[in-house]
């Protein structure tokens, strides 16, 4: 899946709704069974997603609110690979729910949840997820910061599986694909992908509850 929303691929209402669509489509397909999403913009390759569009957060409705932030939450249960440059706040969560994560090695590029930075606070869903993929201590650490990490240091840390060159990146991720998909029946991958993130679903709806 290729993102193409200029200039940085934030996440809008009108994007993630898209996306969440396509990736509803693409579960229905039984042909489909993995997806490398990338960022092709014209003018911005190097940047994967700027996260959250800031402008959806500032003098909207409660509604649109609402709508927003549960096609965020959407965005989090649904996604499977990942390939990227920058990815700062929700473009960091975009990758973090993706099962691996492939990084141009280029120092200009960074990744993290730097909210703190921004004066907000990430929600429990994106501090969970960074959890379960850096542990505790790592994650107190860049989140209290607003830590943005380059490419080597998210990798020494576990935000990220792997650093590949640049032009290689789409090409290491379709052959790191087809490496996970040797693994037989289909059944028990999304089993234990959703034995993996029981907990954290059932807090996430009783969250929505309160
Ligand atoms: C509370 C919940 C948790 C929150 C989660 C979040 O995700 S919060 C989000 C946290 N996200 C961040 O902190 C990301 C902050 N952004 C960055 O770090 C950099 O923009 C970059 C590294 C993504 C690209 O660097 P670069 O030098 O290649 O490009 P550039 O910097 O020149 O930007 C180009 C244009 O894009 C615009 N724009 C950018 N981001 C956003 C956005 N999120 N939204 C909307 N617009 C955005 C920017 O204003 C500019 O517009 P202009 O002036 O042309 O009309």
């Amino acid at each position: 899946m290729h993102m193409q929303s200029p200039p940085v691929n934030s996440l809008s209402l009108d994007f993630l709704t898209e996306l969440c669509i396509s990736l509803e489509k693409l579960e229905m397909d039984k042909g489909c069974r993995g997806l490398i999403i990338t960022s092709v913009l014209s003018n911005q390759p190097k940047v994967f997603s700027a996260g959250l569009d800031i402008l959806e957060m500032y003098g909207k409705s409660p509604e649109h609110c609402g709508e927003f932030w549960k096609v965020v939450q959407e965005m989090w249960l649904k996604f499977y690979g990942s390939n990227m440059g920058s990815s700062p706040a929700g473009g960091c969560l975009l990758s973090l729910t993706c099962d691996y994560r492939i990084m141009a090695d280029n120092p200009r590029y960074t990744i993290g949840l730097n909210e703190t930075q921004l004066g907000i606070v990430a929600p429990f869903w994106f501090k969970e997820t960074m959890v379960n993929t850096v542990g505790h201590r790592n994650t107190e650490v860049a989140l209290q910061l607003g830590l943005l990490y380059k490419p080597a240091e998210a990798l020494k840390i576990g935000l990220v599986d792997q650093l590949v060159p640049e032009d290689q990146v789409f090409t290491v991720a379709s052959q790191t694909m087809t490496k996970w998909l040797t693994i037989p029946g289909n059944v028990s991958v999304i089993t234990t992908k959703s034995t993996l993130n029981l907990l954290f679903s059932f807090q996430l709806w009783c969250f929505n509850l309160v």
